[in-house]
């Protein structure tokens, strides 16, 4: 049976469950197993980005279900222009990339992966010596005017942002020819990102929550607040009454907000838990209830110092 979609501005469904993928390279093949073993359990929509490396293994693993018949229109894949790859001439060649490495004509979504522009080049986090990354002073604009030509060449059905506050996106869809359909951010409980899904609801643009488990048992959710997300009295309280785990809430109180979840797991026990969202809901006191835990309290992106770039998204409120 096919997985609750929402539909995009430009008329197609994205399903609200997909699976993430960062981090998930080379290790015995990981997220080549992971795609093959989410695609057996219903996921048909996978997220991933030049920044991943990851993309020949998914694009392996697709290949091998479309020649046992499944059909290209059935899967939704997104990737992600890199921010090395912010120069109007560098968008094309990087979308195409991909494709290539994933053995697609088009991609479902393209996302500009933040909106701020590093060197341009290979290496992907180029820091000077003072431990900086470099940056470069291309507006995203540009950027956004170039990922359009994607859309008219027919690369891409789709294209979007990532890691946008709202006064930038507010800027994209005011001075863009083609609106962006989705954003991705980091949403968890404890980062609920109410005002942007406000917006983004009022402006007909899709929230893509990631990190929406609080990347458990990481480095950086420790050191960031988030560690102990799961164990949240609250969210360990819902569970119970629904019979279900502390992941399954906090994805079923996104996919309730029509937002869009991407969890990640190599392991296939939880990929299946991951899926299985559809079969219960939260009541509105449960809603309010997580709604409450909001603590503003963010993982992705604080390691690279960049935050005094005037194009740097976490300096304003999600
Ligand atoms: N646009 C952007 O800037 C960003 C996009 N993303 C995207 O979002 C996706 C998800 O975010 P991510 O950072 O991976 O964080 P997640 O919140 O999805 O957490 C992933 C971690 O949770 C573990 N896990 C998976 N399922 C469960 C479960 N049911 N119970 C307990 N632990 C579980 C996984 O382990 P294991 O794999 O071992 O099972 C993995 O270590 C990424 O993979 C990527 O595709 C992420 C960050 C930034
Ligand atoms: O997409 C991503 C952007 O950068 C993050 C921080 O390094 C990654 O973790 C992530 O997967």
């Amino acid at each position: 049976m096919a997985l609750p979609a929402v539909r995009l501005c430009t008329g197609a469904s994205m399903p609200l469950l997909g699976l993430g993928t960062s981090s998930v390279y080379g290790r015995q093949n990981d997220c080549y197993r992971a795609v093959k073993t989410a695609l057996q359990m219903g996921y048909r929509h996978f997220d991933t980005a030049e920044y991943y490396k990851n993309e020949k293994e998914i694009g392996q693993a697709l290949q091998e279900n479309f020649t046992a018949g499944l059909n290209r229109e059935e899967v939704f894949v997104t990737s992600k222009l890199w921010n090395t790859r912010h120069h109007p001439d560098d968008v094309l060649p990087a979308c195409q990339r991909s494709l290539t490495d994933l053995g697609l004509d088009y991609l479902d979504l393209y996302l500009m992966h933040f909106p701020v522009a590093f060197a341009r080049g290979d290496n992907l986090l180029p820091y000077d010596d003072k431990g900086q990354i470099i940056t470069l002073d291309i507006h995203f604009m540009e950027t956004w005017k170039a990922m359009e030509k994607l859309v008219d060449k027919g690369r891409v059905k789709a294209i979007g942002v990532s890691n946008f506050n709202i006064s930038q996106m507010e800027e994209v869809l005011t001075n863009g020819r083609i609106r962006p359909a989705v954003n991705q951010i980091e949403s968890h409980p404890y980062l609920g990102c109410h005002r942007l899904l406000e917006y983004c609801t009022a402006k007909g643009v899709v929230m893509t929550a990631y990190c929406p488990m609080g990347r458990p048992g990481s480095q950086e959710a420790k050191e960031y607040g988030v560690g102990s997300l799961l164990e949240d009295p609250v969210i360990i309280e819902i569970s119970k009454k629904h019979g279900k785990t502390p992941a399954q809430v906090c994805l079923k109180w996104q996919v309730q907000r029509n937002v869009v979840v991407i969890p990640k797991s190599v392991t296939p026990a939880r990929i299946q838990e991951n899926c299985q969202l559809f079969d219960f809901e939260l009541s509105e006191d449960d809603m309010s209830a997580i709604n409450k835990l909001d603590k503003n309290a963010r993982i992705v992106g604080l390691n690279w110092e960049c935050k005094t770039h005037p194009l740097w998204p976490f300096n304003e409120d999600f």
